[in-house]
């Protein structure tokens, strides 16, 4: 059975003060939950973040990683950092990373491989662009996004990914992809694992979507046999929206 696991991506918002009252009041709403959740502040959070989540079921994720363990590679954050603020997830390949920063699939894969290396569950993030949906190219554009961002890596490994299915369109824009077409792309994603893998891994996959979920659509895109969690931009900033995704 596949827990859903829904993610909270901060992005570039929320200092270390926004931080702790955003956690104080997570933490106030939050009861027994079925789902797993993780937030994933900014780098100058993690510190107060893990500090007070030390007793929490809520998990931390990072935004992004280094694939290289120490050195000259100014500006960035390595695997090694993470693990010390005890961050258990890291958001790879997100559609802002590819766009704004140029980052290749190449480059995607090699965060991967060493996430994995470091026991760090890898939220691998797909997703075509608008011109590449309407162009009929969002099935191929995923379909390699996924066999680049997986090259090398074990079947045992693979089946710590998650992967976020983002159509970039539908990020930050209020524009959800309809459930159905999350859902179609999800079982095409879940196909590709089979196909690259085994039907077992492709079976045991988390597979969330991400795209303007918000307290109002949550349910019916849960619902779909094929999506296992939600990776949440901007309704995940407030703690009263999280929490209602949370308990869907
Ligand atoms: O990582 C999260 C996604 O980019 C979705 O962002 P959004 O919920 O603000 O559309």
């Amino acid at each position: 059975m596949r827990i859903p696991i829904i993610a909270g991506n901060w992005k570039m918002n929320k200092n270390k003060k926004d931080t702790k009252k955003f956690i104080e009041d997570f933490e106030a709403l939050i009861g027994d939950t079925e789902v797993e959740v993780v937030i994933c502040p900014p780098f100058t959070s993690l510190d107060s973040a893990s500090q007070m989540l030390k007793n929490s079921s809520v998990k931390l994720g990072a935004q992004n990683m280094s694939w290289e363990d120490h050195g000259a590679f100014t500006g960035e954050v390595s695997p090694e950092m993470l693990l010390e603020q005890q961050v258990e997830f890291v958001i790879i390949g997100h559609s802002e990373r590819r766009q704004i920063f140029s980052e290749t699939d190449d480059r995607i894969n090699k965060k991967v491989l060493k996430a994995l290396e470091k026991e760090l569950r890898p939220i691998l993030c797909v997703g075509e662009t608008l011109e590449e949906r309407e162009g009929e190219k969002a099935f191929e554009v995923v379909k390699n996004q996924l066999v680049q961002g997986l090259k090398n890596i074990s079947g045992e490994d693979a089946s710590k990914v998650v992967v976020a299915y983002e159509p970039v369109w539908a990020i930050g824009t209020g524009k959800t992809a309809t459930p159905e077409d999350a859902n179609e792309m999800a079982a095409f994603i879940r196909n590709t694992i089979k196909e690259l893998y085994t039907e077992e891994i492709s079976e045991e996959m988390i597979i969330q979507y991400g795209g303007s979920v918000k307290p109002g659509n949550v349910e019916e895109i849960m619902n779909q046999t094929d999506i296992d969690g939600a990776l949440v931009g901007g309704a995940s900033l407030e703690a009263k929206d999280f929490i209602e995704i949370v308990n869907f």
